[in-house]
C-alpha cells in the first residue's frame, strides 16, 4: 500500500513534497522540482531558504517579486506554520500559475500541494477585461466615446455629494445644438453624426480632465464643471460659442457654423442633481427661447 502511494505520488502531475520541521526538503516528487526549477535530486535536502533565494537568483521556477528577499524570507517564515492549513497562489517564471496549499501537522512537518491552475488564472484574467470593457461600453457613448446619460448621472451624483461636504461650489452647462434637424435633412445623418463627434471635441478643449462631460440625449450635451461659480461657468459657454464661431464644422465642400444653446447652473448646497438638471434645462429653454446661439444662467433658487 505505502508503495502504491509513493509510486502515485511519484508520477503525479500535481507537485508533492515534504518539509521537515528544520523546513527543509525531505521529499518532492519531479512535477515539485519542475515548479521550482530543480532537479528532485537535487531539490531534496534543500531548506526551503534555499530554495527561495535559487529561484530569486536564478529567475527560475518560483517568481518571487521582491527588491528584500530577506523581508519576503521573514514573511514567508512568519506565515508558515501560523496556521494548520493555508492555500494561496504563485505564479512560476514561466507564466505558470499554481494553487498551493501547505498541510502542517502537530511536529511542524508541512505537506506542500501544488495544483496548476494557468488555464483557470487565464480565463478568469479574460474575464476581468471583458468585464473593464462592458463596463466601459455601458458608460460610453458610441458615436462621441464620451460619457453617457447614465454615468454622468452617477458620476455626477458623486461630485455633488462631495461639493456638498466641501462646501465647493460647481456649475452645470447644459448645451443643445441649434436646428440641428436642419442639418440633418440638408446634409444627411453621416453629416449629422460627424458634426456630434467635431461638437465633442470642440467643446473639450475648453474643460479640464476633471469636469464631468457627457452626451445627455441626440444633439444634447451636459458638463459639469467642478469648483466653479455660475459667473465663470458662463464665461466657459461664451468661450465654447466663440471656439464654434471660429471654427465651422466642415462635411464635404460644405462649411457651416455650428450653434448651441447653453444653460448655465450653479448647484446650490443640498441641491440635487435632478434640480440641478431642471434647473439646467430651464435656462436652456430660455436660451433657446432668446433666439438660440446664447447662454442663460438659471435664477438662484429663492428659500
Ligand atoms: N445625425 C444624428 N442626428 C441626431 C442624433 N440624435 C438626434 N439627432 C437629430 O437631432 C434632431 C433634433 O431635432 P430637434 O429636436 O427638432 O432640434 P433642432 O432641430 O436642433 O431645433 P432646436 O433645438 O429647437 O434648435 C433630430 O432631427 C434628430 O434626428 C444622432 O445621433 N445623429
Amino acid at each position: 500500500m505505502h508503495k502504491v502511494l509513493v509510486d502515485f505520488l511519484y508520477s503525479s502531475g500535481d507537485g508533492y513534497g515534504i518539509f521537515n520541521t528544520d523546513d527543509q526538503l525531505v521529499y518532492a516528487n519531479p512535477a515539485l522540482g519542475d515548479i521550482f526549477s530543480i532537479p528532485i535530486e537535487q531539490l531534496v535536502g534543500m531548506g526551503f531558504d534555499a530554495i527561495i533565494r535559487y529561484c530569486h537568483q536564478q529567475h527560475k521556477g518560483l517568481k518571487i517579486e521582491t527588491d528584500d528577499l530577506e523581508n519576503w524570507l521573514l514573511y514567508a517564515a512568519q506565515r508558515r506554520r501560523s496556521v494548520p492549513f493555508r492555500i494561496f497562489e504563485a505564479d512560476t517564471m514561466d507564466g505558470r500559475w499554481f494553487l498551493m496549499s501547505e498541510q502542517c501537522n502537530a511536529e511542524g512537518a508541512i505537506l506542500l500541494h501544488a495544483k496548476e491552475i494557468t488555464v483557470q488564472k487565464q480565463l478568469q484574467q479574460a474575464l476581468q477585461v471583458a468585464e473593464q470593457q462592458l463596463r466601459h461600453l455601458a458608460n460610453t457613448d458610441e458615436l462621441t466615446k464620451i460619457a453617457n446619460r447614465r454615468s454622468f448621472t452617477e458620476q455626477a451624483e458623486r461630485v455633488l455629494l462631495h461639493q456638498d461636504r466641501t462646501d465647493a461650489t460647481c456649475s452645470m452647462l447644459m448645451l443643445d445644438i441649434d436646428h440641428f434637424k436642419q442639418l440633418n435633412d440638408e446634409h444627411g445623418h453621416l453629416a449629422g453624426d460627424l458634426a456630434l463627434q467635431f461638437l465633442t471635441r470642440q467643446i473639450k478643449q475648453h474643460l479640464r480632465e476633471y469636469d464631468l462631460f457627457a452626451r445627455y440625449g441626440g444633439e444634447e450635451f451636459v458638463v459639469l464643471l467642478t469648483d466653479i461659480p455660475a459667473e465663470e461657468a458662463l464665461q466657459v459657454a461664451e468661450r465654447i460659442h466663440r471656439q464654434l464661431a471660429e471654427n465651422p464644422f466642415q462635411f464635404k465642400a460644405h462649411k457651416m457654423a455650428i450653434e448651441v444653446s447653453i444653460g448655465v447652473a450653479e448647484h446650490k448646497q443640498s441641491e440635487s442633481l435632478a434640480v440641478l438638471l431642471q434647473r439646467s434645462d430651464q435656462a436652456l429653454y430660455q436660451a433657446k427661447a432668446q433666439g438660440r446661439n446664447c447662454s442663460v444662467v438659471a435664477k438662484p433658487i429663492v428659500v
